[in-house]
């Protein structure tokens, strides 16, 4: 494992509090003419900046009167219209899918705020007078999940959709700053968490088990964070969802399943039926795949135990990079997805 290779992936973790701690301060004066009765909240981004929006939709799932909704695409669901807030997120400003559903909202007449670092959005924002929220450039996109969620969070609070999350953010940025201790990279194994999980996914097809609720965001982010940093293939789905379906996926010859490593995220408040179900389903399949790692979420708020899953898997696909010795900051071949789709 060397650290060179990760160090500026490394550097980018380590601040993850902190961009708990600036978000903070965030100018909101302009939400002065947004404080109208809406009727639905879309968040449309993709990758690193659509998952501020799942962690959005989990939270305020049991704490708002009406709907949150992801989209993760060029156009946008029917029922967006001048009822709706359509918050815009792109941390470079740039992604086509973004833009196009942005321009889709302002013909509809929905209410737009857009958080991103600069590029095109900020640009057509401040052109069709719509707020920016600008987060600090300079890191990639996949890094920012303090900035590109929390604007989310204080936007929806200043305007009384959602109760303020202040005591919620401190408990968050008090775990957090705990973990990057407990998973830092000198600290070795066992009791390295991160570098455990790593150790263990080292050559193995890691399938990524949460829960509805906090830990089925953490789950879709783990995967997408090996896949980007990694550079590997990953899986993940939730429970109940995986009982009836993906369960039955396990009488194949031991050959296919040798090489599973099954990571299953788990939180305190899970109902109790889901403990169930997750004691069950891993009798299961303990006997048929290489291993299968459980990981408990730290803290009481629900922001603080989301992210300390998100901490650790994030910190553990790092590890992984190296354990495979590969740079986790560079996407080649997005970057050059993006060249061919430009050209065309
Ligand atoms: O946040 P944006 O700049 O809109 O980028 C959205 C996504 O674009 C690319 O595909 C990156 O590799 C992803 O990591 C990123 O999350």
């Amino acid at each position: 494992m060397s650290i060179m290779t990760a160090e500026k992936m490394l550097d980018y973790l380590y601040g993850l509090p902190e961009q708990f701690v600036k978000s903070r301060e965030i100018d909101l004066s302009f939400l002065e003419r947004y404080r109208r009765n809406y009727k639905a909240i879309v968040v449309s981004g993709l990758g690193g900046s659509a998952i501020g929006g799942d962690i959005l939709r989990s939270y305020a799932a049991d704490k708002m009167d009406i709907p949150v909704i992801v989209n993760r695409g060029y156009e946008l669901p029917n029922f967006v219209n001048r009822d709706t807030l359509f918050l815009a997120v792109s941390y470079s400003g740039n992604t086509e899918e973004t833009i196009s559903a942005y321009e889709e909202a302002r013909r509809r007449e929905a209410d737009i705020i857009c958080v991103t670092s600069g590029g095109k959005l900020e640009e057509l924002a401040g052109k069709d007078g719509y707020g920016v929220i600008k987060v600090p450039s300079g890191l990639v996109p996949r890094a920012a999940i303090g900035y590109l969620f929390c604007p989310l969070l204080l936007v929806l609070g200043e305007l009384k959709i959602l109760p303020r999350a202040e005591k919620e953010l401190e408990e968050t940025i008090e775990i957090l700053s705990r973990l990057r201790d407990e998973l830092r990279p000198e600290l070795a194994l066992p009791a390295n968490k991160a570098r455990y999980i790593a150790e263990e996914l080292r050559g193995a097809l890691p399938v990524i088990w949460g829960t509805t609720g906090v830990s089925e965001v953490a789950a879709m982010r783990f995967k997408a964070q090996i896949n980007e940093n990694a550079k590997s293939p990953a899986y993940y789905n939730i429970f109940p969802e995986l009982n009836h379906n993906e369960i039955v996926g396990f009488e194949v010859p031991d050959s296919v399943l040798s090489g599973v490593v099954v990571v299953i995220l788990e939180d305190e408040y899970d109902h109790p039926r889901i403990k169930k179900r997750i004691e069950i389903t891993s009798r299961i399949v303990e006997d048929k795949v290489k291993n299968i790692i459980r990981v408990k979420s730290r803290g009481d708020s629900f922001l603080a135990r989301l992210f300390s899953l998100i901490y650790i898997g994030d910190y553990a696909s790092v590890y992984l990079a190296m354990d495979y010795g590969i740079n986790p900051t560079p996407v080649a071949v997005i970057d050059y997805l993006k060249a061919e789709l430009a050209r065309v």
